[in-house]
């Protein structure tokens, strides 16, 4: 399908051009296609500016005529031009809810329907506002608030400086009619009222441009937070040792707090830690950094009967289970 020159989807094709030249300039690609507005322009660019687009669109089988709808994506894809599409289904379960339960299916799907090639995801420039907010709003690590990666291989979003407005625009310059989920409208979910009712009114009082901001702090954020994690995987080489060795603080002690701090959560989350808070985190870092015979510190994971902790001896940082009345 020949595109028309206008301004919405020349924009939505310049930015995948971007994305390409930058990430994967040869070869296939997948697109993730749910037959939402951002999907569609994206694959109506990708299949412009790629030299082979695969289509995938996942049925999470949690509405009835969603077997429909994903059909309808497919053959959507197949008349821009990918060279293929296919509908893979999902048993959405396990915990933490059905949104993260189908989210988790949805990139397992995706990843192997992939073949290694990269995955394009029509994420906007508003999602990513969106990201950066409830990130920060949540407080959940400085990580939370870098937003997604343009390239977190094999996911590519090449979308994330377009706004969402844009790609419905284009879709209305293809002559197509995107699909509305219903999720998406929904005042029960967290990320709906961001969209509809936080967001206006913060660019309202605060006299627009803050989605931009946000996209841009993250992006800022991202790259300097990359810095420190190439700084904390050297001194992690020289502090971790092999196996399950713990930590030699005499390596660790000299680097700078944020460091050390990376160090210690990549140890823990390895050692099988779970949720690990700030607060968590700056007690280890005190067995290193304000040392005066502390006892062992507890951390999230271990077992029903035995919590994980923390202790400092002869000089190295190791991790254990400990059962709950000791610490
Ligand atoms: N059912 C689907 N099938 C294929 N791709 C999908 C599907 N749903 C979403 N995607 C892909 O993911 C992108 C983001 O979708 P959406 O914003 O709805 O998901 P999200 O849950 O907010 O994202 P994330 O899963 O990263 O949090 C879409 O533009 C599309 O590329």
């Amino acid at each position: 399908m020949r595109l028309p020159e206008e301004p919405a989807i020349l924009e939505v094709r310049h930015a995948v051009r971007a994305w390409l030249a930058a990430h994967a300039p040869t070869g296939p690609v997948t697109v993730a296609l749910s037959g939402g507005a951002d999907s569609l322009a994206l694959t109506a660019a990708a299949v412009a500016e790629a030299d082979v687009v695969h289509a995938v669109v996942v049925d999470h089988r949690l509405q009835s005529g969603s077997a429909e709808v994903a059909d309808r994506a497919r053959q959507r894809a197949l008349t821009l031009g990918c060279l293929s599409a296919e509908v893979v289904s999902v048993e959405v379960q396990g915990p933490g809810g059905v949104e993260a339960a189908a989210r988790r299916a949805r990139y397992a799907a995706l990843g192997a329907a992939a073949h290694g090639r990269p995955v394009l995801l029509g994420h906007t420039l508003d999602d990513q506002a969106e990201t950066v907010l409830l990130g920060l709003a949540r407080g959940s690590g400085g990580r939370s608030i870098w937003g997604m990666s343009p390239f977190d291989e094999p996911w590519g979003r090449p979308l994330l400086g377009v706004r969402r407005a844009v790609t419905r625009t284009a879709c209305r310059e293809l002559g197509l009619d995107p699909y509305e989920d219903p999720h998406n409208s929904s005042p029960d979910f967290v990320r709906v009222r961001l969209r509809a009712e936080v967001l206006p009114l913060l660019e309202d009082v605060l006299g627009g441009g803050v989605s931009a901001a946000l996209a841009r702090t993250a992006d800022q954020l991202r790259e300097d937070g990359a810095v420190l994690d190439v700084l904390a995987a050297d001194v992690g080489g020289d502090a971790r040792g092999s196996g399950d060795e713990g930590v030699d603080v005499a390596a660790l002690e000299p680097a700078a707090p944020p460091v050390r701090r990376r160090v210690l959560r990549s140890w823990l989350l390895d050692a099988g830690a779970t949720s690990l808070t700030d607060k968590q985190l700056r007690a280890v870092d005190d067995l290193v950094g304000r040392w005066r015979g502390q006892g062992g510190v507890a951390v999230g994971g271990g077992s029903p009967e035995a919590r994980l902790v923390v202790t400092r001896r002869h000089g190295r940082l190791s991790v254990g289970l400990d059962d709950r009345g000791r610490v």
